[in-house]
This record gives structure tokens, C-alpha cells and sequence, in this order.
């Protein structure tokens, strides 16, 4: 399934953006002056082929799991946290559940990994395994069940548009994620560990050289392939990330726009797009993650967020900031007259 949605990706439609972007020009207003709105809209344009986009109706998509390099002492929270905030997000009592809740986004909150059996009506049960193994030993998880977890991604895309998202926006829970996110950094950019290792949800300084030590000794032993993408995921990378890389494809496979959000959603977009570069046009970033490798990972995909909200909480909770934003974008154009029914000329 994952071969086959990646190679029905197509080029977002750069003929619908050439006519927003004419329109765009001719509303009642000094050129240009509606600034990254218009980058938006025209962008949202090629993405659906549609001249006045809408994105009233809006998701956010969390992937849930455990990290097995927990072992190693390198995260603050006990692990019991990812299941609890699984529990907690779909309920819209989190820092992105509330979030959801002011923006009217639809919550799908999945199972793709968590260590504890979880049946709730809140969330989607799509467990490929019960966290990942300790990448320090070995690899996360087999190529296998990184396949699933991205077809998981891809079939929870799916279903959100068919549901009626117009907008996806991608979060994730994990403790212990950030080291397995800075470790696929650190094999894609070729980066020291030591460089980009940072605090996560608040690990003490002091113990930073450690858990950037953890990173080093996990490529060290898995010798991931630079070259396949897969391979990097699934020696030192986790279910959530595979999961929201394979949301970002299922959102590029169905023709809808989808907001990265931090740190481990921006790396989940690396390995998405190196598995299909087409995938790029289809992502929106949201803001800067504080954390230390965020703005590399942004750099590397090229990105421009509009958004610095000194954020580092992950779930989704800055992408979701960014449906206002997109959506003033789409009134923008649907919404304003050009200078023509104004009667006036062009500034
Ligand atoms: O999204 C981010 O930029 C972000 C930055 C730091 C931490 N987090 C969140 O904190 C958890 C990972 O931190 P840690 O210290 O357990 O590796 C995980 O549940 C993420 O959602 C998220
Ligand atoms: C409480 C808590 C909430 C989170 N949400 C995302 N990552 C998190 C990590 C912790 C520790």
C-alpha cells in the first residue's frame, strides 16, 4: 500500500495557482501587502486545484508511542505519561487538546505505539507494536513495522479528509521522542549529536552530554543508511514519527493541505518527503520550535514559519495555530473584491 500511494502522489496544480495569483494581484489592495496570506492561498490553491480553497473543516491527527530508549535515561517524564496523554488529548483536556477545541478541529488521537493496552472510546486503536525496542541495542523496530506505522499514517490521512478535514495538522506524544527525532536529524545532516541534542520536555542541562551520548552510541551501533530514508526510520526513529510522516503523505495522496508542527513533526516531514520529494509543496510549517535541532530541521526542508511563540510542547498545539491563519487566507481571497469591482486602479 505504501509504494502504491507514494507513487500516485502528483505535482500540486501550478496552473490553479497562476489564476489565485492573478486574482490575488488584482484585489483592492497595495500589491502584495496581504504578504505570507497570499504565499498561502495560492499555495492551498495548487494543492486542491480549487480557485477559492476552504479550510473550515479542520483536523488534528496525534500519533502515540513509546520509545524504548527511555531505558537509557534520557528523557524527565516517566514513560506513563504517553499513555495518560493519550487518554487526556482526545478529550481536549492537553495543551493541543484545548487548542482543538477553540479551532473546532476534529481530534484523532491513535494508538500507534503505546507500551499499555489502551481500549477508550477517545482513542483509535492502530498498535503496531508496544513502543519500540532500545535503539541503543539495536534497531528501534523492523523495516516492517515501519511500513506499517507510515500506512497507518496514510490510512488515518484518508480517512480524516474522507471524514471531511480540509486541513490536517500533525502532533504527536512520545516520551523519549526527541532523542529518537534528533537522532534521524543527525544521520540526515551529518551533524554531531552533541550539536543539536536539546532539553525535550525539560531534561536538566547538566545531563545533556548523556543523552546526546545515547544518540551517538544508537547510530553508532545501527549504522543507519543516509540513502534510505526507511532504513534511518526504522533503526533510530519511532511509531510516531513514521505515523505522522505517512499523515503527511496520506494528506499529499488526497490532495489536502497539511501543518507541521514542531520539532518531531518537522523530522517526520524529512523522512516523508526524502520517501516521496513531491510531498514538500503539500506541507504548511506553523512556528519555531524551541527546541535545539527545530530550526535545522526547518532549514534543511526549507521552510518559513510564520509563526515564533517561544512553543516546545509538541501534540500538535502550534500547528494548530496556524488553521486562523490559513483560513484568513483562504476569506482573503474568497472574500475581498479586486480593483476592478472597487473601481479603482491597481497601486
Ligand atoms: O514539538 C516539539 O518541538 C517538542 C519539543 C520538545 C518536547 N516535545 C514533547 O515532549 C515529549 C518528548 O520530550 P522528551 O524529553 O521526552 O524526549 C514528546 O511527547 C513531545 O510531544 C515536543
Ligand atoms: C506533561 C507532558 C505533556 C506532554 N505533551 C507532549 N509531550 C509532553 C510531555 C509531558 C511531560
Amino acid at each position: 500500500m505504501l509504494n502504491e500511494v507514494l507513487a500516485s502522489i502528483t505535482e500540486i496544480d501550478h496552473n490553479m495557482m497562476t489564476t489565485v495569483r492573478n486574482r490575488v494581484e488584482n484585489l483592492n489592495k497595495p500589491q502584495g501587502s496581504l504578504g505570507k496570506l497570499e504565499d498561502l492561498v495560492i499555495q492551498v490553491a495548487g494543492i486542491t486545484g480549487k480557485a477559492y480553497p476552504m479550510t473550515d473543516k479542520k483536523a488534528l491527527i496525534v500519533m502515540c508511542a513509546d520509545n524504548g530508549v527511555c531505558d537509557e535515561d534520557v528523557a524527565s517524564a516517566i514513560q506513563e505519561v504517553t499513555y495518560i496523554q493519550t487518554l487526556n488529548i482526545p478529550r481536549g483536556i492537553t495543551g493541543a487538546g484545548a487548542i482543538a477545541k477553540q479551532m473546532n478541529a476534529k481530534i484523532y488521537a491513535v494508538d500507534i505505539g503505546v507500551m499499555t493496552d489502551i481500549d477508550d472510546a477517545y482513542v483509535i486503536n492502530k498498535k503496531v507494536m508496544y513502543g519500540t525496542h532500545n535503539m541503543t541495542k539495536g534497531p528501534a523496530m523492523s523495516r516492517n513495522e515501519a511500513i506499517k506505522a507510515l500506512e497507518v499514517g496514510i490510512e488515518i490521512a484518508i480517512q480524516a479528509v474522507d471524514e471531511g478535514a480540509k486541513i490536517l495538522a500533525t502532533g504527536e506524544m512520545g516520551i523519549g521522542n526527541t532523542s529518537t527525532t534528533t537522532a534521524i536529524l543527525s544521520v540526515i545532516t551529518g551533524i554531531d549529536p552533541s550539536e543539536i541534542t536539546g532539553i525535550g520536555a525539560n531534561f536538566p542541562l547538566e545531563k545533556l552530554a548523556h543523552k546526546a551520548d545515547v544518540i551517538k552510541r544508537s547510530i553508532a551501533i545501527n549504522k543507519p543508511d543516509v540513502d534510505d530514508p526507511l532504513d534511518i526510520l526504522s533503526k533510530v526513529g519511532g511509531l510516531d514519527i513514521a505515523g505522522m510522516a505517512g499523515t503527511m503523505i496520506g494528506a499529499a495522496y488526497k490532495k489536502v493541505p497539511v501543518v507541521i508542527d514542531g520539532f518531531i513533526s518537522t523530522v517526520s516531514a524529512i523522512i516523508a518527503c526524502k520517501l516521496n520529494p513531491l510531498v514538500r509543496d503539500y506541507l504548511i510549517p506553523s512556528h519555531y520550535s524551541l527546541e535545539k535541532g527545530a530550526k535545522i530541521a526547518t532549514n534543511y526542508l526549507k521552510l518559513n514559519p510564520f509563526l515564533d511563540m517561544n512553543m516546545r510542547l509538541g501534540e500538535g498545539s502550534g500547528a494548530l495555530l496556524a488553521f486562523n491563519i490559513v483560513e484568513a487566507a483562504c476569506y482573503m481571497n474568497r472574500e475581498m473584491i479586486t480593483f476592478e469591482e472597487a473601481h479603482f486602479d491597481a497601486l
